[in-house]
């Protein structure tokens, strides 16, 4: 027997946290990588010396060699560029998909049966990026936004309500971007729909509030962008795969037909367990959603336009 192992790849804002994170929650050995000498070794020898304050057994070590990485289960890329004020996810996209094409690539030849879930930004384009260069089958392959943006949907509504954040529930489906679907229609407090517990303009605003979740703390930060609950929320999905969990979670998949989408990487509830995406919850979708959810699929695939045009696919 070993214990598991997982590799974060970018040891910035949210790959030190997710690396730190993973190590609580007793994912296995984690190992952080990064091109900047110094910076992974420091921070993963800072967070190797917690474990005799929290009871942590497992090894935490920082490098720049992905032979380090050999043999993980688990890889969670989160290297390339975050955005400032200003900008949108997607003037992100022709450097990080460089680097995403890099580090997969790397990563990959030491660790070829891994699941890779893929954080960089924008998401939906780099995970479709990490799955082509990769060669993976495509439930080994997962994107994170999904369990951020519904855990920002299910605060916000919480807050509103004056429950706790446990007790909502609620999925924002589709593109990490403006036309992500925040589901109003499926959202409830213990079975209670939201909309038996707040006015119609509450609701209405945070829709809009989760929709712009992102750029309203890049706004806040003015040097990058959120990193606490993204690192909990890829954390989230790597445990799930970890421990066979089965858990539902919404997550960036690729689709042949679910929902009316084929070939395109976009945010569906996933049954998430050993074998990474094991299924997707399909559901019929009022006319409004569904039309909705296509403008998601159109606005991806400019984003996977570029994607090829840039890589020469
Ligand atoms: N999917 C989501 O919901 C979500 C949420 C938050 C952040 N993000 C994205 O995650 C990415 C990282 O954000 P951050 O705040 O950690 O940024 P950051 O700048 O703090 O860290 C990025 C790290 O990547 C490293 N890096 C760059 N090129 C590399 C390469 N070729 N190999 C290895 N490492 C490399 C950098 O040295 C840096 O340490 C951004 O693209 C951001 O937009 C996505
Ligand atoms: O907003 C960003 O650029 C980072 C991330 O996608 C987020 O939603 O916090």
């Amino acid at each position: 027997m070993r214990r598991s192992k997982v590799t974060v790849i970018g040891a910035g804002n949210v790959g030190a946290t997710a690396a730190h994170w993973a190590a609580i929650e007793g994912l296995g050995d984690v190992v952080l990588l990064d091109v900047l000498e110094g910076i992974p070794q420091g921070k993963a020898l800072d967070q190797s010396q917690f474990r005799p304050i929290t009871g942590i057994s497992c090894s935490i070590i920082g490098t720049n060699d992905y032979k380090d990485t050999a043999d993980s289960d688990v890889i969670i890329i989160t290297s390339g560029i975050a955005r400032k004020p200003g900008m949108s996810r997607d003037d992100l996209l022709a450097t990080n998909v460089k680097i995403v094409k890099e580090v997969t690539e790397k990563a990959l030849e030491y660790s070829k049966d891994a699941y890779l879930v893929v954080v960089t930004n924008p998401i939906d384009a780099m995970v479709y990026t990490s799955y082509k260069v990769s060669g993976l089958p495509k439930n080994k392959v997962i994107g994170m936004a999904g369990v951020l943006d519904s855990a920002r949907y299910r605060s916000f509504l919480a807050d509103a309500i004056g429950v706790s954040p446990k007790d909502v529930n609620a999925i924002v489906m589709g593109i990490h971007g403006d036309y992500m679907l925040p589901l109003v229609r499926l959202a409830n407090v213990c079975g209670i729909p939201i909309t038996e517990l707040l006015p119609k303009d509450e609701i209405d605003a945070i829709v809009k509030r989760t929709q712009n979740g992102g750029a309203e703390i890049v706004a806040h930060l003015k040097t990058g962008s959120a990193y606490y609950t993204p690192a909990a929320a890829a954390v989230e999905m790597a445990k799930a795969i970890i421990f066979d969990e089965k858990r539902v979670l919404p997550c960036a998949a690729y689709l042949e037909g679910e929902f009316g989408i084929s070939g395109y990487f976009l945010g569906v509830p996933v049954v998430i367990g050993k074998n990474g995406v094991e299924k997707i919850l399909q559901f019929k979708l009022t006319e409004e959603e569904q039309s909705l959810l296509k403008l998601s699929v159109e606005k991806v695939k400019e984003q996977v336009d570029s994607v090829n045009k840039i890589l020469g696919w």
